[in-house]
């Protein structure tokens, strides 16, 4: 559609031409011997009427590529934007923590959204000048190979021109969708913790931050449109030789009889129309530079490696539950080692809870289980498998977890406790509820299970959303449950209640609790104490009181019994 645009636009520049030779030779003119009409009133005449059909197919067709070339546009982002999204939800937990998550989101959001002027002003424009150099430089090589030379003389130059900008503009496009990332990353960590500015009356100083970031980033744009904008001018230079050129030579040669009236009026305007839209070369060069610095950082992300990819193994069903680490070391990113020889064993059914000081490496042993990363050394087993070979829906769809950050989604309560399984039955959530202790609460609410609730669940409790998000653990009936702090938000009532629902779920599945309130772990069949990355007791309850060591000076601390 483009093609047929460019060339139904080039043709009425002919057609002056051909009007004018109608005018100067009458009978003998080039339209009249094409069409043998002697009556110079019906050459016009034919002539005209060619003229409204050009122009209809003109308007017809640019209004086709305008909608094609959009189309491809939105399709190309479309697709580009869903699978970066994609392979950026593949990427393992550990890169998305190091990384601010607004700069993730500039990625795929601005850098593909900054794809849509290159995609459909840039590409026809590319593709139209080319073929507008083609079709003008075919008349002018018919009419003077002379004037072809002067008429295209500026187009090397804008092309070393273009080349030279464009190795000045690369560096400074980079730099603002750098800029663009950092701003992005900074008023998304500013929402998140809008609660913190606000109790710390920061808002003055955020908003000067906010602003910095702003600065840069506009300082940035504006150094990259000021050595754009420079070419513009440059180009025009080169075109004014050419257009120069073809109207003093051209219109000598005419004088001098050496070249038709009416080629040369085709002649003088065709240089216009050949000459003019190189303009857009700049513009073009802009869309171009600015289009590449973002498919740069959209290419970069789809490069990134997953680094704990899916295995292919599955586990027999139903999944027992069993877990065992043996000799499990690990550690983030270049960082020291926070578990140094785990050795573990959680027999299928049994309730294990681990406790420990803080940051002794609770927390950090359960994502080896649910594999959000892998150990340096040593092995995870689920029903005796390396977790590292289990595909997802095996190792991860038989696991119930709860974290300590509990994410839930803007929807309904129901659709946050379905979220495991979105085609459980009202009575299964509302079983879930019961088990999680949060029906009575979810039926005090006008709406019940159809309350919405905002992003991150703000506007529930802590101790509610902590519920809700075990009811939705619960849902999926789990051959291991995992549950980091899940009770530490909920009243002592409240979490004996859950306790005992528990304790019913404990029967049909593996549980792994991690707790500071000892109290939240009193009946498991085995308590692990962890400290600075070892597991230094192990028993019941009962065991590790009578061996008075860690557990048993913790638990007399939080029971009253003695003082830290
Ligand atoms: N995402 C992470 N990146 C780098 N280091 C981490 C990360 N998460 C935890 N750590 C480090 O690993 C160590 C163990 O942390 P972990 O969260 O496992 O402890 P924890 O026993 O669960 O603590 P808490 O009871 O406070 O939740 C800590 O020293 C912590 O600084």
């Amino acid at each position: 559609m483009s093609t047929l645009n460019k060339v139904a636009d080039v043709v009425p520049e002919l057609l002056i031409g051909a009007a004018v030779d109608v005018v100067v030779r009458g009978s003998d003119s080039f339209i009249g011997d094409v069409l043998g009409v002697e009556s110079r009133y019906a050459q016009l005449g034919w002539l005209a009427a060619i003229n409204v059909v050009v122009w209809i197919i003109e308007s017809a067709s640019e209004y086709a590529a305008g909608v094609l070339w959009r189309g491809l546009a939105q399709g190309i982002e479309h697709d580009l934007r869903v699978e970066a999204y994609d392979h950026a939800q593949h990427l393992d937990l550990g890169w998305h923590e190091t990384r601010p998550q607004g700069t993730t989101l500039a990625t795929l959001n601005d850098d593909v959204n900054q794809l849509e002027r290159l995609l459909d002003v840039g590409f026809p424009a590319i593709l139209q000048t080319v073929l507008n150099v083609v079709l003008v430089g075919a008349v002018f090589a018919v009419a003077s190979w002379q004037l072809t030379l002067y008429a295209f003389l500026p187009i090397p130059l804008i092309v070393i021109g273009s080349l030279v900008f464009q190795r000045r503009l690369e560096p400074l496009y980079d730099d603002v969708r750098e800029r663009v990332a950092d701003l992005s990353g900074a008023l998304s960590a500013n929402l998140s913790g809008i609660a913190t500015i606000k109790s710390f009356t920061a808002e003055d100083r955020e908003r000067d931050r906010i602003a910095g970031f702003s600065i840069a980033y506009r300082q940035a744009n504006l150094t990259a449109i000021r050595s754009s904008a420079a070419f513009v001018p440059l180009v025009r230079m080169a075109i004014l030789a050419g257009f120069t050129c073809t109207l003093l030579l051209g219109g000598w040669q005419t004088l001098d009889g050496d070249l038709e009236l009416g080629l040369y009026s085709v002649l003088v305007f065709m240089t216009q129309r050949l000459l003019w839209p190189l303009t857009d070369v700049a513009e073009v060069l802009d869309l171009y530079q600015r289009g590449r610095a973002s498919t740069v950082r959209i290419l970069a992300l789809l490069a990134v490696p997953v680094a704990v990819p899916a295995g292919t193994a599955r586990l027999d069903k139903p999944v027992g539950g069993r877990v065992e680490l043996r000799g499990v070391r690990a550690g983030y990113a270049d960082g020291p080692d926070v578990l140094h020889g785990i050795d573990m064993v959680i027999p299928a059914g049994e309730t294990h809870a681990i406790v420990g000081s803080t940051g002794a490496g609770k927390s950090s042993l359960l994502r080896l289980v649910l594999r959000f990363d892998d150990p340096r050394s040593g092995e995870v087993l689920l029903d005796g498998t390396d977790v590292r070979e289990l595909d997802w829906d095996s190792l991860r769809g038989s696991v119930g977890y709860v974290a300590q950050d509990i994410y839930l989604f803007s929807g309904s309560i129901a659709d946050n406790i379905a979220y495991g399984r979105p085609d459980a039955s009202q009575a299964d959530i509302e079983a879930a509820a019961e088990a999680a202790a949060i029906a009575d609460f979810v039926a005090s609410l006008p709406e019940g299970y159809g309350t919405w609730v905002g992003e991150r669940g703000v506007t529930l409790s802590g101790g509610q959303r902590q519920r809700i998000a075990l009811a939705r653990a619960l849902l999926r009936d789990p051959a291991l449950l995992v549950l980091d702090e899940a009770t530490s938000a909920v009243d002592n009532e409240t979490e004996a209640a859950i306790q005992s629902s528990l304790r019913r779920a404990g029967e049909r599945c593996t549980t792994l609790v991690v707790a500071h309130r000892l109290s939240t772990v009193r009946h498991p069949h085995r308590i692990w104490v962890l400290d600075a990355g070892r597991v230094i007791e192990a028993g019941t309850h009962d065991e590790l009181v009578a061996q008075r060591g860690s557990y048993a000076a913790l638990w007399a601390v939080q029971t009253g019994e003695a003082t830290a």
